[in-house]
């Protein structure tokens, strides 16, 4: 098949196909309202019309400051944390090599970190993207004072300011002040979009055209998907099943769903579907906690309770169907590793027999195992990927009644922190 799909034949022992017919049904009108919804309708929606992100002249503006920033940098420095560097960083990271280095700051108060950043700055050419819907959160705003200062020292205040964009709320935000003060770039950070929906916008891909990755190409993807949604009947859609799913397996006592992938490249991917699910659904006392393993890797640490610790967990595994790279495992004559029965074979071969065998053990050791299935690693897929799992949060969210669009659980440790800090 094309497209991104759901297999969900492994929550078989679970849930059949009556009981997802009977529970969409039952949720008929919120899915359809969820799915008929425009961004409109509320000030937290942006990002569910993909055509909003086509806006010609602002690709076109960010696509030649990338391109100057390709042509200039030696290093590129995101800063931001949270919805402002994951999804960047998800495609940065799983789309290869940039030929400008990008590091990443301003995602943790660690000096240790920031030291090493500033070290290797030293004697290159760099630029920076500061990225904050709200400029108060503390790990962005105080390493952005650090690295503009160095700019500035760096380069003087001029061309300091032609090296940094700034990705904030142009509503008179603190950053957009300072932007319009210096003379920086300044890109939107859409005000009816919160971080861990904003990937398809500015915020993300601003640092993904300087990575050189096609963000049409992410963005075809994404609108791809939003019509496969709009015009696929409710009781086949695949991203209404899976949300109806994880409700069902959640009432069932099934309380984890661990996103499993075997592809390292994918492991920011991981992050990025973590936050927007922990943030969107765990509220009230309820939501699935989300959790996240990289294999072949976590099978020899997390493998070990998956297959026979409490059965409180389901998984969904993003399988790339065509990852379209080898690597061919070397003959030998004399068998003295004992690695033998592998020659003439390669290693996509043994990465995709984990796979099977992995699913397979799970699903007979109890664990529901939902896939999610792409076609290719390409810049077009992970735009389904993206689009496929905001709506299915938005959807699986409503589902459980709680508001996906806030986080009130991460302000309690703020108010702690900004006491001290303040003191
Ligand atoms: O973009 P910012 O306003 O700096 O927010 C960055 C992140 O920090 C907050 O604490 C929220 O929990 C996240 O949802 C948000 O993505």
């Amino acid at each position: 098949m094309n497209s991104l799909h759901l297999d969900y034949k492994n929550v078989d022992k679970y849930i059949n196909n009556e009981i997802l017919k009977e529970e969409v049904s039952k949720n008929k009108k919120l899915i359809e309202n969820c799915l008929k919804s425009k961004a409109s309708d509320s000030d937290s929606l942006g990002w569910i019309n993909t055509y909003h992100c086509n806006d010609e002249d602002m690709l076109t503006k960010m696509e030649s400051k990338a391109k100057e920033i390709r042509e200039n940098a030696d290093i590129f420095v995101l800063i931001g944390v949270g919805g402002s560097n994951q999804g960047a960083r998800t495609v940065i990271k799983s789309m290869g090599d940039s030929k400008v280095e990008i590091l990443y700051a301003g995602n943790n108060l660690s000096p240790a970190y920031l030291k090493n950043i500033m070290e290797k700055l030293k004697g290159k050419s760099v630029y920076v993207n500061v990225i904050a819907k709200n400029f108060a959160t503390l790990e962005p705003g105080i390493t952005f004072r650090v690295m503009r200062q160095y700019l500035e020292e760096t380069y003087g205040e001029k061309e300091a300011a032609n090296r940094i964009i700034a990705t904030g709320s142009l509503n008179g935000s603190s950053l957009e002040k300072l932007g319009k003060m210096k003379g920086y770039t300044l890109l939107p950070f859409p005000l009816d979009v919160g971080g861990r929906f904003s990937v398809l916008t500015p915020v993300g891909l601003f640092p993904i055209a300087v990575s050189g990755v096609d963000i049409r190409k992410l963005l075809a993807g994404a609108s791809e998907m939003e019509k496969t949604i709009h015009t696929t009947d409710i009781y086949k859609n695949d991203v209404v099943n899976y949300a109806v799913i994880r409700n069902l397996l959640l009432k069932k006592g099934y309380n984890i769903e661990i996103l499993g992938v075997f592809e390292p490249l994918m492991e920011f991917f991981n992050k990025w579907w973590v936050q927007l699910f922990g943030e969107s659904e765990g509220k009230d006392g309820k939501g699935i906690y989300p959790s996240s393993c990289s294999f072949s890797e976590d099978l020899h640490s997390l493998g070990q309770y998956i297959q026979d610790g409490q059965k409180i967990l389901f998984e969904t595994f993003i399988n790339i169907e065509d990852m379209e790279s080898s690597y061919p495992i070397p003959l030998e004559k004399e068998d003295i590793d004992e690695f033998n029965y592998l020659n003439g074979k390669d290693f996509s071969f043994l990465n995709r027999s984990a796979y099977e065998a992995t699913v397979k053990a799970h699903y007979e050791g109890g664990i529901p195992v939902l896939t999610v299935n792409v076609p290719k690693l390409t810049p077009f897929y992970m735009g389904q990927l993206f689009y496929f799992f905001e709506v299915a949060c938005y959807l699986s969210a409503t589902i459980l009644g709680v508001d996906p669009f806030n986080q009130p659980g991460v302000e309690a440790y703020k108010i702690n922190m900004f006491k001290t800090l303040k003191a």
